[in-house]
């Protein structure tokens, strides 16, 4: 059981209100798109389930475990695993040796042999094979984002949170990477997506809950909410600002 329940979250900043009484959920398997235009408080979301925020209020529950407030490795050790918007990879260390440093961290932690293995199926899983040796820092940015996910995983996670992990792909890349997606979900991943390519949007997405200005606007499927007038509303006059 991997589905995950959000209740009444909220985190302000000071007199902001970057997360307004949010509630939504995630079943096992489930890819649903977060979506909303910038500053609508998506990313916050992403840090106040990773652990890197702790909520003002709410509840936040993994496979019926609470998780709201606690330290990001508690967090990871519960199944959650995330890439992040501007990517983060151990630059001086080379692909196979990043995984490593991720299967260390995971549920069942590994070293050794083992570990240089399971890092080699997992850079392969993410198109990486070829480049196991090649140091962090001199990969291509796409390849950054392939190692970050193959880190990610390492944790082998119940839910993936992908922070615009498919943005800045070229057209070939984004149909590798949609299928990559695609496949991590039919394990039964759970996955929350916060995503501006719209296309990837609509081929992934089981649902999606849109935010405006912290609070949940829409929800439903991708082609519902975006044609619903108040989300088309919310993106237009973010673009118009
Ligand atoms: N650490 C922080 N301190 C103060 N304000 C913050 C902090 N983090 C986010 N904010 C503010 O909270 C609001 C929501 O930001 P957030 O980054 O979550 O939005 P977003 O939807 O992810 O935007 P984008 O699509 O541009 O990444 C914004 O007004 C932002 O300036």
């Amino acid at each position: 059981m991997n589905s995950l329940r959000i209740s009444q979250l909220r985190k302000t900043f000071g007199g902001l209100t970057a997360v307004n009484d949010l509630s939504f959920s995630v079943e096992a398997g489930e890819i649903v798109g977060l979506l909303g235009p910038n500053g609508s408080g998506k990313t916050t979301v992403m840090n106040l389930i990773s652990g890197a925020l702790a909520p003002d209020a709410g509840d936040i529950e993994l496979a019926g475990r609470p998780i709201a407030g606690q330290a990001p490795h508690k967090v990871a050790h519960a199944g959650v695993a995330r890439t992040f918007q501007l990517v983060r990879v151990l630059a001086d260390m080379d692909a196979t040796e990043n995984v490593v440093a991720g299967l260390a961290f995971s549920r069942e932690p590994t070293w050794g042999a083992q570990a240089t293995a399971r890092a080699g199926e997992l850079l392969a899983r993410v198109g990486l094979a070829r480049h196991a040796r090649t140091l962090a820092g001199e990969l291509t940015y796409i390849d950054q984002k392939r190692l970050e996910l193959a880190r990610a995983l390492a944790l082998s996670p119940r839910l993936l949170l992908l922070d615009e992990w498919l943005a800045g792909l070229n057209p070939s890349e984004l149909l590798e990477g949609i299928a990559l997606v695609r496949s991590l979900k039919d394990e039964g991943v759970s996955i929350i997506l916060v995503e501006h390519v719209m296309d990837a949007v609509h081929s992934l997405c089981d649902r999606c809950v849109v935010m405006n200005a912290g609070a949940k606007i829409a929800e439903g499927t991708p082609a519902a909410v975006l044609s619903d007038p108040e989300v088309i509303r919310a993106y237009l006059g973010d673009a118009s600002a």
